[in-house]
């Protein structure tokens, strides 16, 4: 099932350009997407996403599962405006991105933040400058080179650090950190942006047990505080169910499916996966339940 069968009533046409988060009208989606197909760059542009439906309301918290290759990075990325649709229906706060302009699109970007897996940070910065370029979109090119020699808010990048417990490391360079101190430095950055759209590929592929519940803790609370709509892949599934109110299940392109985590079942999960390794720290099958049956009630 997909999450457009969910919705009821006649649906507004396209608007033209995005609209501000606070115009959104009462119920409007941060993205809706309809039958919509993604090919990859390049080579033979075979199909990478097909027959996607998906409507993602302000302040929805999606976890993204799926074995490897389903597709989620290419979701993320063309929910980032990064790859443009090959066919179908793609909006963003209530427009059509691949409408606009090189400079509205650009504009657009902002409010959407993409947390790569391995976050592109130029390895010979200091971390407090990586993380403060979260803010360039919103500085003047004379603002942002004088931070390059002095960083301008070295405070706000201590906090957004801390919050990942990596505050020690503000003034290290890139290039000194360890491959998941790297993973939260990226992450750093998302919390000093303004984005409405939070979309954060497997952000815990390089931290240990204790740091990934902290991770996942805190992009929760900033993207609840913000009333932004967070969509986290995930191959963890036991911390998609007990973190995540809603699963979108991908397999070979295609949503298989769009669920309330509480009518996620170990079949689903098993079918999922059928044919791949188990995922990492898969729950045991007779826990899940246990699982499903707490995460109801949270
Ligand atoms: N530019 C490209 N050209 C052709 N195929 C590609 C391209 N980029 C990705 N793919 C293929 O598309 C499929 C989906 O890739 P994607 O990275 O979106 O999957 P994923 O679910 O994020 O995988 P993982 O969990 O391993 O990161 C994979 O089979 C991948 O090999």
């Amino acid at each position: 099932m997909d999450s457009s069968s969910k919705e009821d009533g006649a649906r507004a046409a396209p608007a033209a350009n995005p609209l501000p988060a606070s115009a959104l009208p009462q119920g409007a989606a941060v993205y809706r997407l309809e039958r919509l197909a993604v090919r990859h760059i390049g080579g033979t542009r075979a199909l990478a996403l097909q027959d996607i439906n998906l409507h993602i309301a302000p302040g929805e918290q999606v976890a993204l599962i799926g074995p490897s290759g389903a597709g989620k990075t290419t979701l993320l990325a063309t929910l980032a405006c990064a790859h443009q649709p090959d066919s179908g229906r793609f909006e963003t706060f209530g427009g059509d991105p691949w409408t606009l302009s090189d400079g509205e699109r650009h504009r657009l970007r902002a409010r959407l933040f993409l947390a790569p897996q391995t976050p592109p940070l130029p390895p010979r910065q200091r971390v407090v400058t990586a993380v403060l370029a979260a803010r360039l979109p919103h500085w003047s090119l004379w603002r942002a080179l004088l931070s390059l020699l002095r960083p301008a808010d070295p405070e706000a990048a201590f906090r957004a650090l801390s919050r990942f417990n990596l505050g020690d490391k503000l003034y290290a360079r890139v290039d000194r950190l360890s491959g998941g101190e790297r993973q939260r430095c990226g992450l750093a950055r998302l919390l000093l942006s303004t984005a409405q759209a939070l979309l954060v590929d497997e952000p815990l592929s390089a931290l240990d047990p204790a740091l990934s519940q902290l991770t996942l803790n805190t992009l929760q609370q900033e993207a609840a505080q913000r009333q932004a709509a967070l969509v986290c892949s995930l191959h963890q599934v036991d911390l998609a169910l007990s973190h995540f109110p809603r699963i979108v299940a991908l397999k070979e392109g295609r949503i298989v499916f769009d669920l309330p985590r509480a009518q996620v079942t170990e079949a689903m999960i098993a079918e999922l996966y059928l044919g791949e390794q188990p995922p990492a720290n898969s729950p045991h099958p007779h826990t899940l339940q246990d699982k499903l049956a707490v995460g109801a009630c949270l």
